[in-house]
């Protein structure tokens, strides 16, 4: 579940100060990042004929680095730069390379392209002659890198303040910054690297990683593996679909609460009738339950909102989407409790949020504080934030997900995992990651009852 951190600049450089005020040599840490760079560039591009575009500050420093370890391998290299080097680690290292170095506005094309222009001291978008040849040079390229990040992206919020090329790699230095992983910055790179400094970073907001399952001891029976109920409404469809999810999450129960006619299979799924809040209400007396999920077409009229209610007041594990998140935006007598789980798209989250300040993950961070609950904000870069601040950033996944019913069979896979697990991050976590996993594994234009089919191998592959 924990991937590398993700830093943002002044955490990167408070850090990097840290390591430099324990002894580390801020002109090593350079070479060292330059060298992990230029490994990287070796491996994909060999000796092909490279372009080094170099800036003003320390990430222009890597570059005339890059330039040099390239070189010594025997890349035949030039270097463009883009004014003086203004820190002493960067006026070092292009004074260790030794070649010419070219202007780039006008500099010619090369076969590589390695752009060394800005990284995390960017703090406005270039100017347009700058980008615009920086776009000219690398959609030449048959090969293009971008050292720590691409030149013109905010790195701490994923936007671009300018035009930016998409790069074939991003090799991230000693830690992945926010525009790594949000978009739109994210979607500029092809693939992204990272290079360890070796330095000591903190842990509190990381990249996703996979999960460590656990297979049901021997002593398991069905109410110990977690009881999962699921409230429907009038799309039976939509909770059916999140009832199964809760099932092959490795719950060991799930009762799908119907209001109209009962869905034919799988029978493994109980089904009971409960249209009003207070039969409802007499479901989730049920002690074992281990989570409760309201929102998959759950419905908008006045006895979905009793149902609601009596999810909400029955003092059971909570996770809420869809429709419950659109009830809770609009009627404020709707407390959400504590130590639940949301699962808002972008739209549910403005509504129940509104316009709060910062990169995604601020804002995932700052809603979850707000309500004393996991909040898992959905996009093709998925935040799951907890109050007491760790957040965990999923992206780059298929986008094929952009389709019908993902989104209650993932409230039904976090469901199934609260149930699992009784940890509502952890279970946020599991479940984003397993409906990232079923997806790869359903390949190209599936549908969300596919996803489903795939999640006992998913799981299989973390166990
Ligand atoms: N710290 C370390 O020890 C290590 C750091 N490392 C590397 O350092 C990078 C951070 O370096 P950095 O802080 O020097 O910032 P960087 O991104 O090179 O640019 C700042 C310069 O650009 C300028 N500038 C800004 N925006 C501009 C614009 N739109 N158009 C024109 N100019 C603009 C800005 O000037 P100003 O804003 O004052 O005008 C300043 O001169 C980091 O990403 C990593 O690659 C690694 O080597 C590991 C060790
Ligand atoms: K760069």
């Amino acid at each position: 579940m924990d991937g590398p951190p993700i830093l943002t600049a002044m955490q990167m450089r408070a850090a990097e100060q840290a390591a430099f005020d324990a002894g580390t040599d801020p002109y090593a840490l350079m070479e060292k990042a330059g060298a992990g760079a230029a490994e990287i560039i070796w491996r994909t591009g060999h000796r092909r004929d490279t372009l080094v575009l170099c800036g003003p500050g320390n990430n222009g420093g890597d570059g005339f680095v890059i330039a040099r370890l390239l070189r010594d391998r025997g890349v035949t290299v030039r270097v463009a730069a883009l004014g003086e080097s203004r820190t002493a680690s960067a006026q070092r290292a292009r004074v260790a390379w030794d070649g010419p170095v070219e202007d780039m506005l006008i500099a010619a094309g090369a076969g590589q392209v390695v752009d060394a222009l800005f990284g995390t001291g960017l703090t406005r978008g270039l100017e347009a002659p700058v980008a615009a040849r920086l776009c000219e040079l690398v959609e030449g390229a048959t090969l293009s890198h971008a050292v720590d990040l691409p030149s013109g992206v905010g790195g701490d919020d994923g936007a671009l303040l300018s035009d930016v090329p998409r790069y074939g790699i991003c090799v991230a230095l000693g830690a992945f910054k926010p525009a790594h992983l949000l978009y739109p910055a994210a979607g500029q790179a092809g693939r992204l690297a990272l290079v360890d400094l070796g330095i000591s970073l903190p842990g509190t907001v990381r990249r996703l990683g996979s999960p460590a399952l656990t297979m049901p001891g021997p002593d398991a029976h069905k109410y110990n593996r977690g009881l999962v109920v699921v409230i429907g409404g009038g799309m039976a469809g939509a909770s059916q679909l999140a009832a199964v999810a809760a099932a092959r999450s490795g719950a060991g129960a799930v009762r799908r609460l119907a209001i109209g006619g009962m869905v034919a299979e799988p029978h493994a799924i109980i089904q009971r009738r409960a249209e009003q809040g207070d039969a409802v209400a007499r479901e989730l007396e049920d002690e074992r339950i281990g989570a409760v999920l309201a929102g998959p077409g759950l419905g908008l009229d006045q006895e979905a909102g009793g149902r609601l209610t009596a999810a909400l007041g029955s003092g059971r594990p909570l996770v809420l989407d869809a429709d419950a998140l659109t009830w809770a935006a609009k009627d404020a007598a709707l407390s959400v409790p504590g130590g639940s789980i949301l699962t808002p798209h972008e739209g549910e989250f403005q509504r129940l949020f509104g316009d709060l300040r910062g990169s995604k993950v601020d804002r995932a961070l700052a809603a979850a504080l707000r309500v004393g609950s996991v909040v898992v904000y959905k996009g093709p870069d998925t935040v799951i934030a907890a109050p007491d601040g760790r957040a965990r950033v999923a992206s780059g996944g298929s986008t094929w997900l952009s389709t019908a019913g993902t989104g209650d069979v993932l409230a039904g896979l976090a469901a199934g995992r609260l149930a699992v697990t009784g940890d509502p991050f952890r279970a946020a976590c599991e479940a984003v990651w397993l409906h990232g996993e079923a997806a790869r594994r359903s390949g190209a234009a599936f549908i969300a009852d596919d996803l489903l089919r795939a999640l006992p191998a998913a799981i299989a592959a973390r166990l």
